[in-house]
This record gives C-alpha cells, sequence and structure tokens, in this order.
C-alpha cells in the first residue's frame, strides 16, 4: 500500500474528536477552530484617514486652494465641533472622518501657516479615505471551522472583537521508544548502546502540533513491560505512538502486543524510509507504531502521523505544497517504494528552483533530517533520477519543530 492509500484509509476510519471549549483569546494559538467565526462589525467601523493630513470637502480643494483649519482629529479622539464651507480639519492616520468631509490630503502635499492650510495638487474625490466597512461588512464569515488557529487567524479574532475562542480540546498523545540498547543523552554508552534520539525529535514533531505529549520514556524490549505501557498509553491518550520494535526481529513485540490489546489496522507500507509502519487501534485511542530507524520514525510521523492527528483533532484538509525542482545530483532510488528522501532546495538567480540530497540516506542516518529542508519526493515506479531531471520536492513545514 502507497503513503496516500494508507492515508485515505486511516482519514476513513480515524472519526475527529467532538468535544468543544471556549478558550481566551490569549491561549487560543495553535488550536483549531471549532466553528465559523463572523464579524460582528463593520471593518472598519468607521471611514478614517489612512494618511496624516488635512480632511477636506473635495470640491473645495485644487492646486493652490486654501482652507481654514476647524479642528483635529486624533485616532481615538475625534473633531467634535462643525467643520463649514472654506474649512478643513487636520487629521491624523486612523482618525475618524469628520461629517461632511470626503477627501484626505497628505500632509507633505501642503503647507501651513497658523490657522490656513495651501494644498499643492489637485485632489482625486475619495483619496486616503478607509471607508465604513470597506474591508467587509457586519456578518460576513471570516475564519472557517477546522482552521487552524495561527498568529493571521489570532489578529483577525481580535479585529473583529472576539474575546473567546471555540476550539476542540486539546489532543493527548502518548509517546514511548523501545529497545534495550537505547540510553538518555548525557550518559555514558556501553558496547552495542546509542543514544534514545527518536523521542526527543518525535516530541518536537507532536509538540509543534500543539498536542499535548504524554512521554512515557523509554521501554525496555520486555513484553510485559511493552504491555504495560501500551495500557498505559491507551487509558491516559487519545493516540499512541511508539518508536522502534515494529519489524520482525525477534525482540519487535510491538505488533504482538498490539494485536492482543487492541487491533492492527495495517502494517507494512511502501515507503521509504519507513517501511514496518504500523497502524491500529486499542480500546480507546488510536496507534500508531514507528520503525525504530531515526529517519524512517520522523519520516512516517511527518507523512502518516502528522495529518492523522491534524484530522483527529478536528483540522481540515491541508493541500500539500508539492514543488517541481531540477535535480542537481543523481540519486539512487529502490524498487517497489515510493521515498522520501532529503535535499537541499535552493532558489537560483534567475528564481529556478533546485535541489540536492542532503548526501547519503540511510535511514540511520539522523543528520539528514537537520541538513535538508525538503523531501524529495520519488515515486513507487520511478528509477534513478539523474542530475538535470525535474523531480516533485515538499518542503519541510513548521510541523517538524523548532520553526
Ligand atoms: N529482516 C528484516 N529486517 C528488517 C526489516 C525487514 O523488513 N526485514 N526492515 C528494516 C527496516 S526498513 C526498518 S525501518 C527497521 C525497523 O525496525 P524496528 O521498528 O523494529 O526498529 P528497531 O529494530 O527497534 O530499531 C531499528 C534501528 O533503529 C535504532 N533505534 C531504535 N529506536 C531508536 C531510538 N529511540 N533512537 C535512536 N535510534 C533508535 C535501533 O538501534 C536500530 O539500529 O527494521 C529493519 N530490519
Ligand atoms: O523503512 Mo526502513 O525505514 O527503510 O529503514
Amino acid at each position: 500500500m502507497l503513503p496516500a492509500q494508507a492515508l485515505e484509509l486511516m482519514r476513513e476510519q480515524i472519526t475527529p474528536i467532538q468535544q468543544v471549549e471556549s478558550v481566551a483569546l490569549e491561549q487560543a494559538a495553535g488550536r483549531i477552530l471549532a466553528d465559523d467565526i463572523y464579524c460582528a462589525i463593520d471593518l472598519p467601523p468607521f471611514a478614517n484617514s489612512a494618511m496624516d493630513g488635512y480632511a477636506v470637502r473635495s470640491s473645495e480643494v485644487a492646486a493652490g486652494a486654501t482652507l481654514t483649519v476647524a479642528g483635529k482629529s486624533f485616532a481615538g479622539i475625534p473633531f467634535t465641533g462643525e467643520c463649514g464651507v472654506g474649512e478643513c480639519v487636520r487629521i491624523m492616520t486612523g482618525a475618524l472622518l469628520p461629517e461632511g468631509l470626503d477627501t484626505i490630503v497628505m500632509q507633505e502635499q501642503t503647507e501651513a501657516a497658523g490657522d490656513q492650510v495651501t494644498f499643492m495638487a489637485d485632489v482625486r474625490h475619495a483619496q486616503f479615505v478607509r471607508g465604513r466597512g470597506s474591508e467587509l461588512n457586519a456578518g460576513t464569515q471570516v475564519l472557517s471551522k477546522g482552521q487552524r488557529v495561527d498568529a493571521g487567524a489570532i489578529g483577525v479574532l481580535a479585529t473583529v472583537g472576539v474575546a473567546q475562542v471555540p476550539v476542540y480540546r486539546q489532543l493527548k498523545v502518548a509517546l514511548f521508544s523501545t529497545g534495550d540498547e537505547l540510553k538518555a543523552p548525557g550518559t555514558e554508552l556501553a558496547a552495542g548502546e546509542i543514544y534514545d534520539s527518536n523521542r526527543h525529535a518525535l516530541r518536537t514533531m507532536l509538540t509543534a502540533m500543539d498536542v499535548e505529549v504524554i512521554d512515557l520514556g523509554v521501554i525496555p524490549d520486555d513484553l510485559d513491560l511493552v504491555r504495560a505501557a501500551f495500557a498505559k498509553g491507551d487509558e491516559l491518550a487519545d493516540a499512541v505512538i511508539t518508536s522502534g520494535g515494529v519489524s520482525v526481529g525477534e525482540a519487535d513485540y510491538i505488533k504482538i502486543v498490539l494485536d492482543e490489546l487492541g487491533q492492527v489496522n495495517f502494517w507494512k507500507l511502501a515507503i521509504k524510509p519507513g517501511k514496518p509502519f504500523a497502524f491500529g487501534q486499542l480500546a480507546n485511542s488510536w496507534f500508531f507504531g514507528l520503525p525504530g530507524n531515526p529517519v524512517s520514525s520522523m519520516v512516517t510521523c511527518y507523512q502518516l502521523v502528522q495529518p492523522m492527528l491534524s484530522h483527529l483533532g478536528g483540522e481540515s484538509e491541508r493541500t500539500k505544497l508539492l514543488l517541481n525542482a531540477t535535480l542537481t545530483t543523481s540519486l539512487r532510488k529502490g524498487p517497489g517504494r515510493q521515498e522520501y528522501q532529503r535535499g537541499v532546495l535552493s532558489q537560483a538567480a534567475d528564481g529556478s528552483l533546485q535541489v540536492a540530497a542532503t548526501g547519503a540516506q540511510s535511514s540511520d542516518m539522523t543528520t539528514s533530517m537537520a541538513k535538508g529542508n525538503c523531501f524529495i519526493v520519488i515515486p513507487q515506479n520511478k528509477q534513478d533520477p539523474q542530475a538535470g531531471e525535474t523531480v516533485q520536492v515538499e518542503p519541510f513545514n513548521g510541523v517538524l519543530g523548532g520553526h
């Protein structure tokens, strides 16, 4: 099964959570909107000036005309007097346009002497006036249910005066690494041991998606301990994510325990790296078993787990950004699997995109994920792509974390 088919299957099986809560605007960043948001006011709510200068009647101003300044209008402190014929109002950017006036002249095109101001150029009627409702009218939808609240959305929510935001509850995800060889960074390594890197990289990717990560640490290759970790994760979280032990080795217990405590919905995909990826369900949670090789675990988290957690959490499907780029190095492509090689995407002086592999693509080489800024996506049936060929690349997005 190809990754796209696996995604489709998982999407069909996973029903998004329905629980909604209301959070303060200050807490809403990163959350997923549980409702469409409508604007209750016109934007802008009143006609105002786009420039510091003078508010006038356009019919009274041509190059050389002089008017008397009747008063001032500041943002937040409007002009409250009368502005009669032959008069204008000194006005600042964002200040309310006084009643009866229709046009703004920027300060640089005027000469002031006492309360007299002379206009140096002709004007266009209504220039530099931001009309009431010129962006949108009350009742317009401004944000959509399923949208992740980013800085742009926060700005819109604040602009339309929303202080409490309806969002889906945050997902809880239990994460653990398996393997007797895994030691904590900062400790001494004995023969045959390595540092547990996957849990840290995966936690970063999950945290970047605004899920609550319940980190269950490193679980040794022991059937009972793996069972206990599954049970704990299932009790505490909406999804359980494991790294390692999902292949066919003698200490690979993940599939056995998944089968015992829940069900294996599918195992093994035509994806490289990441072939032994497992998807299933436990009594209360979804299960994603990631292969232990470090790059495999990150690639499958990126390509398969993150999209499904966003679906489970109520987020609308995002359109993938796939770009065409010219390959500057030839690549080796094995048979049978769709590959996600790590590349460095750059833009040439003429604006064209080019991509080079990060170097060796073995799935134990974690540095390729840090060197690269994109995946070079090579379809299942493609032969070795050659330098000069056009390939598709998928730039890493913010959900890799740390951006
Ligand atoms: N006979 C076969 N052997 C393997 C196959 C296969 O089809 N037949 N598939 C290979 C592929 S592809 C992958 S990917 C790996 C996945 O194996 P596991 O998920 O069982 O992972 P482990 O055996 O536990 O570990 C693999 C590798 O990764 C290192 N590792 C594990 N966890 C971590 C961690 N938290 N941090 C850093 N590194 C980790 C581990 O030491 C191993 O070197 O199986 C192949 N074998
Ligand atoms: O799928 Mo494994 O991830 O090729 O190393």
